[in-house]
């Protein structure tokens, strides 16, 4: 049996985002992740006491062109508000599509469009409903010398996760409920199978970028 490479920072590159104004902000890249994906960090100097950190999996669809099929885009708008305010940590992690990558996630969309459910739609695909695992989030706290956290999700498998990996989640701080019309049965779907602590009240469209 091989020892377990053990996870270390390969870069850390200061990176100012606009939308994170008068915050030092760094893009950190690792070694040996053990899925080999190109996941990132992004620190944001924490004030003082057990940092503020979010998992986000990648939404290629949410996250750049604003897709209202999900909820990602204004979920990633809200950590990064977050970090803003009182810095943190953002795992950025390259799991598209909960694991299935983007042409599945495109294809799971059109059998979603027969009222299909989004995890029986991956399963018809031939794949797991969710495939994500977070022990490399672990990893990359871990190499940032980060154990003990404060995480913002409504996930609890993230945070059942990341316990099981040896991360001490003192607090789970819920994300908003980002309803609009395109994805209330998606958000219905996480809320019933999978027991996302969403409270499905309507929240306001995703806002541009602060400058
Ligand atoms: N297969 C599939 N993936 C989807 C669909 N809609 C969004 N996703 C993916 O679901 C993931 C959502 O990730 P997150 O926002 O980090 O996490 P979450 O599981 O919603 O949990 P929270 O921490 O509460 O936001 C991303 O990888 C998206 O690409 C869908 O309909 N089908
Ligand atoms: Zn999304």
């Amino acid at each position: 049996m091989t020892a377990a490479r053990r996870v270390t920072v390969r870069s850390r590159v200061p990176v100012p985002l606009a939308r994170l104004s008068n915050r030092s902000t760094e893009l950190i890249s690792f070694r040996e992740l053990r899925d080999g994906a190109e996941h990132l960090a992004l620190l944001v100097d924490p004030h003082p006491g057990v940092p503020l950190v979010r998992l986000h999996s990648e939404c290629l669809t949410g996250d750049v062109f604003g897709s209202l099929r999900c909820d990602c885009g204004p979920q990633l708008d809200e950590a990064l508000d977050r970090l803003r305010f009182e810095g943190g940590v953002l795992l950025y992690l390259r799991q598209e599509g909960r694991g299935i990558g983007l042409y599945n996630k495109l294809d799971a969309y059109l059998i979603q469009d027969e009222h299909i459910d989004t995890f029986t739609a991956n399963e018809l695909l031939g794949r797991r409903a969710d495939e994500r695992r977070y022990d490399v989030a672990a990893d990359m706290l871990e190499a940032l010398g980060i154990r003990r956290i404060r995480l913002l999700t409504n996930n609890p498998d993230k945070i059942e996760q990341l316990r099981h990996a040896g991360i001490d989640v003192v607090a789970v701080e819920p994300t908003g409920a980002y309803v609009n019309p395109h994805n209330e049965e998606y958000l219905g779907a996480k809320r019933a199978i999978a027991g996302h602590q969403i409270d499905t009240v309507r929240s306001p469209q995703r806002q541009p970028p602060h400058v």
